[in-house]
C-alpha cells in the first residue's frame, strides 16, 4: 500500500481544476440539445455549487455541507425532475469531454475512481428525480476514495 495517497481532490487539482471543470462542462451542456431544457434556468452559481459539491466528495474542504446545504440541498434539487437515461449519459459523455479538455488528470486509477462515482451519482440523481421517489434526505455527504487501485498511477522504479 502507498504512503501518504493524496485525494481525489488534490489529486484532481483542488478547486481551481473542478471549478475550470464545470465551467467548461456546462458551456457544453448549454449547447446540447438533449440538456439544454434541462438547464436553461439554472443559476449563474450552478457550476461552482456542483464543483464545491464534487470537491468536498472527493475529499476536499466541506464547503458545500458549510455553505450550500449540504447533501440534503443537493437531493432536492432533483425532486420531480423526470430525468431520463438519454439525459443521464449525456451528463455523463459532456462531463468526461470537458474532464479531457480541461486536462484532469488522466491515469487510469484516478478515471477509474472518477467514473465510478460519476455512474453512482447521476443514476441516484435520476432515480431520485422519479414520481414517488422518496429518498433519505439525512444521509451524510457521500465520500469517494480511489477503489480497488488504491492511489493513482505509479510509474515502475527502473531496476
Ligand atoms: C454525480 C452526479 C450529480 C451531481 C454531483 C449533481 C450535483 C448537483 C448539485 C450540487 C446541484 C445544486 C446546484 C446549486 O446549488 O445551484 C444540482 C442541481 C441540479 N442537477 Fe444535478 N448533479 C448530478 C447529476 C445530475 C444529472 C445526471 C442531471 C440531469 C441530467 C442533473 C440535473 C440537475 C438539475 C436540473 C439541477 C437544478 C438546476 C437548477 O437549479 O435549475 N444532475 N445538481
Amino acid at each position: 500500500m502507498q504512503k501518504d495517497v493524496p485525494t481525489l481532490f488534490d489529486w484532481a487539482g483542488g478547486a481551481a481544476a473542478l471549478n475550470r471543470l464545470t465551467e467548461v462542462f456546462y458551456d457544453k451542456v448549454l449547447a446540447d440539445p438533449v440538456l439544454e431544457p434541462v438547464f436553461r434556468h439554472m443559476s449563474g452559481n450552478h457550476p461552482a455549487h456542483v464543483a464545491a459539491f464534487i470537491g468536498e466528495v472527493f475529499g476536499g474542504p466541506k464547503d458545500y455541507s458549510e455553505n450550500h446545504g449540504g447533501h440534503p440541498a443537493m437531493i432536492s434539487h432533483h425532486l420531480n425532475r423526470h430525468l431520463t437515461e438519454e439525459q443521464r449519459r449525456r451528463w455523463i459523455a459532456l462531463l468526461l469531454d470537458a474532464a479531457d479538455e480541461v486536462e484532469l488528470p488522466d491515469d487510469p486509477e484516478f478515471r477509474s475512481a472518477f467514473v465510478a462515482y460519476l455512474e453512482w451519482g447521476t443514476r441516484l440523481a435520476k432515480l431520485n428525480s422519479q414520481d414517488g421517489a422518496a429518498p433519505a434526505l439525512h444521509e451524510p455527504m457521500p465520500r469517494w476514495g480511489w477503489g480497488v487501485p488504491g492511489g493513482p498511477y505509479v510509474p515502475a522504479a527502473k531496476s
